[in-house]
């Protein structure tokens, strides 16, 4: 009896990843295993601590509710979730991984209260490099390998989604396509990879002007669309203006070696209810063409009518 005790504790001591014991009221009761100092911090010091003791309000917060949850529902829940060695306080720094670990937590509710408490038992895995991984393969499915702009996919696929959005509440939803003015002149003065610079210093220059929620793509070649949700036609003819005006004002010297500036051409649309996804990039693309034919470096703000 004795044996099969010490067997059982010491096979538990020795699972590789940490189960921690949680209470109901955010107790670490208990924590066994996850001693490979690879993959984990020593968690030792937390028990008999609670969530709030060593964790950031909001992280012990969603901890808790995670808790509350499993125990409602009793049935086992699935978690995936970020945390820092400097986000826990009392963890030996200098130990354990540096950067912020990615946890898969395996949440199950214990049938029987632990200290008079209801309580789970929380498995906690290691899956940063799964997470690393799958970030990697979004990125290269999304973004254009050259510039870090979204690629035209992307695009697509956000306007899809924002066009459905734009049925159901009327959000004013816009389009703006640019072009760089002259572009072939770069290459061939300068060579394709410094055109390749210039193009990836554009796109640098573009992000810091647009907000969070606008999408910048690189539409084809010389060619960028950004999506501006929550914009009305008149607001993106403004920011293209903004955007054509900044563009313009660079001087790319540290990409070709001498003081250049390039200017840009652009199309600006917007939503209206007769529209399909075509009709919105057709409108945008012919004011594009109009901007060109009118002599280029301006913007040509296109609506329904
Ligand atoms: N360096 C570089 N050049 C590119 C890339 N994609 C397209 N281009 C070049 O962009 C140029 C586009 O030339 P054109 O379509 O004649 O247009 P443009 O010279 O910009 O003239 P306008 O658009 O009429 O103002 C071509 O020289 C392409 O080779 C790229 O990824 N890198």
């Amino acid at each position: 009896m004795k044996q099969n005790l010490e067997l059982l504790m010491e096979m538990l001591a020795a699972l590789p990843d940490p189960v921690f014991i949680l209470s109901e009221s955010g107790r670490y009761v208990a924590l066994i295993g996850g001693h490979d100092a690879r993959y984990y911090h020593d968690g030792s010091h937390l028990v008999n601590f609670s969530l709030h003791d060593v964790l950031p309000k909001e992280l012990a917060d969603w901890f808790l509710e995670q808790i509350r949850q499993t125990i409602e529902e009793n049935r086992l829940r699935t978690v995936e979730y970020a945390l820092g060695a400097h986000d826990v306080k009392g963890l030996e720094l200098a130990e354990g991984p540096e950067q912020d670990i990615w946890f898969e937590g395996r949440i199950q509710p214990l049938s029987n209260p632990v200290d008079g408490e209801r309580a789970v038992v929380w498995v906690a895995r290691n899956i940063t490099e799964r997470h690393n991984m799958q970030l990697q393969l979004k990125n290269l499915a999304e973004l254009d390998e050259l510039t870090g702009a979204y690629n035209r996919r992307k695009l697509m696929e956000a306007l899809e989604e924002k066009f459905a959005e734009f049925k159901r509440y009327h959000h004013p939803t816009s389009l703006m396509i640019f072009d760089l003015d002259h572009f072939k002149q770069v290459n061939d003065r300068f060579g394709h990879i410094a055109g390749d610079k210039v193009l990836t210093a554009m796109v640098k220059l573009c992000k810091k002007q647009l907000r969070q929620q606008d999408l910048l793509c690189r539409y084809g070649g010389e060619e960028f669309a950004v999506l501006l949700p929550n914009t009305d036609l008149e607001e993106a003819t403004q920011l293209a203006e903004r955007l054509r005006k900044t563009i313009g004002q660079y001087d790319y010297h540290k990409e070709l070696g001498q003081a250049y500036s390039i200017t840009v051409s652009a199309g600006v649309s917007a939503l209206c209810s007769k529209d399909k996804i075509e009709s919105l990039i057709k409108r945008a693309d012919d004011g594009l063409y109009q901007a060109k034919a009118s002599g280029r470096n301006c913007v040509i703000a296109k609506s329904d009518n």
